[in-house]
């Protein structure tokens, strides 16, 4: 069978780098080309050799309609504003589009639906298996548990990220809020400071901590009268989101054009 041809965006980013080096250690894909911005100091530069692989003879260029018109596929780890317009692009190209870009506002699934009538695109918060696997716990002990329980969810990551609540963590949320039957958007709290009104019963709360190299770290809290029950997960290497994105991509290779979750690709939807 034929190698998967894939673009990576933002291939200059931490991400970028991280999904090309994952792309040359696994079977079944290679780097077609690579996409940065406008003016990026990435510009020309050899894809392979940024991600410290060595030469592959793929220059960064940024010209996604070309280098979406010769692949299968492309791996996004961007910004929302640039992901939606990727989206776009996968659609008219009919291609894979496997988006790991977090800090979406409400409401911007809805473009990237409508691009996945052509476009298969693969969206989530996180790429893991273990988050992933740790959604569907969450979701089971927030059904399990009543609302004596006080959900809080807690994040922590490097000090270069710029979105908060992480998009992990707003997963996690979601999953809890699923499992409890109740809509997260009424229910959230992301902000708390100075005085205010207790905690209410059924909130769920979120808290960012920001600084140094942390990776990605996420605890869903449960706390009730005298009891307290914690489900963590820590992630120790960028590489992990950057092979369940390339675990995507082959997945949606054999799909059709659809809009689906990083539970579809792993089965945890069954
Ligand atoms: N779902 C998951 O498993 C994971 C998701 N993420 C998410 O991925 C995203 C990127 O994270 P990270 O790699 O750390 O961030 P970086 O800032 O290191 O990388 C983003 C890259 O995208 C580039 N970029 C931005 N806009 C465009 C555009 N229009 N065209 C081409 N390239 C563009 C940036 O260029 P420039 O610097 O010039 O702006 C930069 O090189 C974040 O939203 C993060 O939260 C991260 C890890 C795991
Ligand atoms: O920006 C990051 O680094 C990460 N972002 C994702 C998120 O917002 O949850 C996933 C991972 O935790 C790393």
């Amino acid at each position: 069978m034929r190698q998967m041809r894939l673009v990576v965006v933002g291939a200059g980013g931490r991400m970028g780098r991280a999904l090309t080096r994952a792309v040359t250690e696994m079977a079944g894909a290679e780097v077609v080309a690579g996409v940065e911005r406008e003016g990026s100091e990435s510009l020309g530069q050899d894809v392979g050799e940024l991600a410290g692989v060595g030469n592959i003879g793929v220059p960064i260029s940024d010209d996604p309609l070309a280098a979406f018109a010769q692949s299968d596929g492309v791996l996004d780890f961007t910004t929302p504003k640039a992901s939606l317009w990727f989206a776009e692009l996968s659609a008219q190209a009919r291609i894979v589009h496997v988006i790991g870009t977090t800090g979406w506002s409400e409401g911007e699934d809805e473009p990237l639906k409508a691009a996945a009538r052509h476009a298969r695109i693969i969206k989530s918060g996180n790429m893991s298996l273990g988050v992933n696997l740790l959604a569907n716990l969450v979701r089971k002990a927030a059904a399990a548990l009543d609302s004596d329980f006080d959900i809080e969810v807690l994040e922590m990551h490097h000090k270069h990220k710029v979105d908060a609540p992480s998009g992990t963590a707003l997963l996690l949320g979601q999953a809890a809020a699923d499992g409890r039957g109740i809509d997260l958007s009424s229910h959230s709290v992301r902000s708390r400071d100075g005085i205010m009104d207790p905690r209410k019963t059924g909130d769920i709360g979120f808290a960012t901590l920001r600084g140094g190299s942390v990776i990605g770290e996420h605890s869903v809290i449960f706390a009730g009268e005298g009891e307290r029950i914690e489900l963590t997960h820590r992630s120790e290497d960028r590489q992990l989101f950057a092979r369940g994105a390339v675990k995507s991509a082959l997945w949606g290779f054999d799909q059709k054009p659809g809009f689906y979750s990083m539970a579809d690709v792993l089965g945890l939807n069954a």
